[in-house]
């Protein structure tokens, strides 16, 4: 079965000022596909990610989701990608449960509560879900930015480290969550550091940094 990419990035580069941190970068994604962004530290895959999401603008190369050039302002982007990267913001004064509530509403999910109990409960966080964000531990803030994706309808999942700051069980129900979305036909695209959480979830993998 022959399927057209939802993602397409092609000849993507990037410099901050005279440092070229990606350099014709190119690969794609089917529905139902995990690419691993792959590389030691500081050689660019949070930087490619972050052009992936229009956070960063890149210097050159082409990037196309479902065969129209990428635009993170509109509708069907905000609807389709969901993300996780390390620096999310969270109102500091609306709860754990309540950051779920507002995503969930935003993106037209049906059974909110239901939503968000069940996500609370998949992360583990459903004892925390009235606390504020400043008093979650690392990890338990870390589950939080993973149920903000989780919470809402996507077909893109791109995730910076998703594995890190996680202990072994949500490690494994990260790989396993992942496989799940899918088979649904998400497609995924993810840095990441841990063997194990490659080698379950990846078709593919990108190597950043080294010339092939
Ligand atoms: N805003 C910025 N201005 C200047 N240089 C930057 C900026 N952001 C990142 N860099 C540099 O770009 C390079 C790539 O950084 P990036 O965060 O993409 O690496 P990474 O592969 O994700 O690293 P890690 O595995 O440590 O998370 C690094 O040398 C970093 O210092």
């Amino acid at each position: 079965m022959t399927s057209k990419p939802l993602l397409r990035v092609n000849r993507l580069t990037h410099a901050y000022g005279p440092h070229v941190v990606l350099d014709e970068v190119s690969f794609e994604v089917k529905a139902g596909a995990a690419v691993a962004v792959i590389g030691r530290n500081g050689t660019g895959k949070s930087t490619l990610l972050r052009c992936i999401t229009g956070a960063e603008k890149p210097s050159g190369g082409t990037i196309t989701f479902n065969g129209k050039p990428y635009d993170e302002t509109s509708e069907q982007l905000r609807r389709d990608v969901a993300t996780v990267f390390d620096d999310i913001d969270f109102f500091p004064d609306l709860t754990v449960a309540e950051h779920l509530d507002l995503l969930a509403r935003a993106h037209g999910v049906p059974n909110v509560e239901d939503a968000v109990d069940e996500t609370l409960r998949q992360l583990g966080i459903d004892n925390a879900s009235r606390q504020f964000p400043s008093t979650l531990s690392s990890g338990q803030r870390h589950r939080l930015a993973l149920a903000t994706a989780f919470v809402r309808p996507r077909r893109l999942l791109v995730l910076d480290e998703p594995e890190q700051r996680l202990d072994v069980e949500g490690r494994q129900w990260l790989a396993e969550k992942l496989r799940a979305d899918l088979q649904d036909g998400v497609s995924v695209v993810f840095a990441s550091h841990s063997p194990d959480l490659i080698d379950a979830v990846a078709t593919k993998t990108v190597r950043i940094g080294e010339k092939a």
